[in-house]
Order: structure tokens, then C-alpha cells, then sequence
């Protein structure tokens, strides 16, 4: 039987900054589209450190996440929700996708919990549906920046991770996560096919897992949890393998929650 839970597909890392990639794994999304509803979830933390170095901001992470005081929200927002989101829409226009750009506030989708330690940085919360059910049911494709902003109208910062997981959850889709590396690695740098919580927890607990792939991996089996699902973190550099990918063949780690 076919699946046609809606695919959110995170794309981060080099990927967003290579134009000749990503137009090449956006034609695979436009294969995928046929199949099935889809929805573009992006990252942009290469940009982000760019802007800001740019405008004279020094900037740091913690726990994989940014340090994101609110004076430097005009610039991080400018980079994620303006020159990121509109570039990847004009590009899956392009590949004929019916690209929407959208925030991760737009029509409430998400409320969020602010996480003061770091600034103006929040964890999403799943919260409202109904505008991304009606711009997939009539068969657009939503392009999400991890934008969102608090009852006062302050902007917030949300890692796209987490930004993907949240909107996955509220769409009870399927959650792929495509990086820079081929998945989740061992010590050894060989790539882990399958990964439950408990040995995600040793590796993070013994270093093995680090940083951004920390957060990845919080994204992943939170996501796991909630949907009784297993989650994919992948490389984007072969696009190809998306297509086998969805249809549940092996292709980076697959994470679930045993
Ligand atoms: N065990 C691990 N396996 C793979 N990557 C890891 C691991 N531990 C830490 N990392 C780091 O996490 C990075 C992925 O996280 P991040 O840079 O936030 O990705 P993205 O920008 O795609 O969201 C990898 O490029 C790598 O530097
Ligand atoms: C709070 C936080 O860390 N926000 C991230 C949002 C962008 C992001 O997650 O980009 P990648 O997926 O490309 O890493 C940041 O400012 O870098």
C-alpha cells in the first residue's frame, strides 16, 4: 500500500549554500510530490554565522543551539525567514513544486517555549494545523523557516530540527532529516544504520554524538515517541537515495524509539 502521510523533509547544513545540489534534490522532491504531500523544512546556521559576522556580531553555540540575544534577531531573522526561505522558494518554483514561504508561526502552527539560557530561543509546540492541511490539500508545498515569535510579537529562534520534528508531529507526516554527514557515526566514522534510544544514550553519554547531531537526535526520537515512527537522518549528497528512502530501503540511520 502506498504511504501518503505528508514527507517533511529538514534540509540544513552545506546543502542550503550549493545551488547545483540543492536544485538537483529538489527535482527528486518534485518525484516524490507526485506520490505523495510534502512540506520543506530549512536550516540556514551557515548563513546565520555569516550575516552576523557581518554585522559585526560575535556568536556562540550551546548544547548544538544558538546563543541568540534579541538585538541580533533582525539579522538572524533576516537570514533565515528573508534570504534563505525566499532563495529555496524561488528554486522549488523553479522545480515546479508550488512552493509557499512560511514561518513556523504562520497560521499558529506552532506556539513556543521560550528558553531563556539562551536568548531569544524557543522549543516548538505543535499546536495548530488547519493552514498547512489546506495548502497541502490543495497541493502546494510549504517552505518553513525555524522563525517564530511570543505573545508580545518578539522574534524567536527555534533550531530547525526541532522546527521539522513540530511540524511533523502536527501532521502525523513522516520526518527526514538530510545533513552534511551520511547519518549518525560511530567512533569510527562508519555510518550507524539503526540507532534505538538506548544506545543513543551511550553514545551521547561516552561523546560520540555531539553538538548539532545532539539536537538531531533530541528532534528524532521526541518525534519517534509521539508518532510510534522511526526517523531518518540521511546525507544530501546523494538525492537519489531519497526516493529509496522513503520506501523504507536503508539509507542513513534510521532512529527509533525501542
Ligand atoms: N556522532 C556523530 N555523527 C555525525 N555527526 C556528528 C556526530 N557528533 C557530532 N556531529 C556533528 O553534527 C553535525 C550535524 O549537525 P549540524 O551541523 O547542526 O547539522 P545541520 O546544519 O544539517 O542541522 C555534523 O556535521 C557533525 O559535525
Ligand atoms: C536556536 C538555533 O540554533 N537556531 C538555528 C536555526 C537555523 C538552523 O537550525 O540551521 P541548520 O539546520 O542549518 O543548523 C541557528 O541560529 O543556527
Amino acid at each position: 500500500m502506498s504511504d501518503s502521510r505528508t514527507l517533511v523533509l529538514k534540509l540544513g547544513g552545506r546543502l542550503l549554500q550549493d545551488p547545483s545540489a540543492l536544485t538537483a534534490l529538489l527535482q527528486i522532491c518534485r518525484q516524490l510530490k507526485r506520490q505523495r504531500p510534502l512540506l520543506l523544512v530549512h536550516g540556514g546556521g551557515a548563513q546565520v554565522d555569516q550575516w552576523l559576522q557581518q554585522f559585526g556580531f560575535t556568536t556562540e553555540k550551546l548544547d548544538g543551539q544558538r546563543v541568540s540575544p534579541p538585538e541580533q534577531m533582525p539579522v538572524i531573522c533576516g537570514a533565515l525567514a528573508g534570504a534563505v526561505n525566499a532563495e529555496l522558494v524561488g528554486l522549488a518554483d523553479t522545480a515546479g513544486l508550488r512552493p509557499v514561504g512560511l514561518t513556523l508561526a504562520a497560521g499558529g502552527s506552532c506556539h513556543f517555549q521560550r528558553n531563556s539560557r539562551l536568548g531569544a530561543v524557543a522549543h516548538p509546540v505543535p499546536a495548530d494545523p488547519a493552514l498547512l492541511q489546506q495548502l497541502l490539500a490543495a497541493d502546494w508545498t510549504p517552505v518553513v523557516s525555524s522563525i517564530g515569535h511570543d505573545e508580545a510579537g518578539q522574534l524567536l529562534n527555534i533550531n530547525a530540527d526541532l522546527a521539522a520534528a513540530a511540524l511533523c508531529q502536527l501532521l502525523h507526516g513522516q520526518l527526514v532529516l538530510l545533513t552534511d554527514v551520511a547519518g549518525v557515526l560511530d567512533s569510527h566514522g562508519n555510518v550507524v544504520a539503526e540507532l534505538s534510544s538506548v544506545q543513543a544514550a551511550e553514545m551521547v553519554s561516552n561523546g560520540e554524538i555531539q553538538g548539532g547531531m545532539k539536537v538531531k537526535l533530541d528532534a528524532a526520537l521526541d518525534t519517534a515517541k509521539v508518532l510510534n515512527d522511526s526517523i531518518i537522518v540521511a546525507g544530501w549528497q546523494q538525492p537519489d537515495a531519497l526516493l529509496a528512502l522513503v520506501t523504507g530501503d536503508a539509507v542513513g540511520t534510521r532512529i527509533s524509539v525501542k
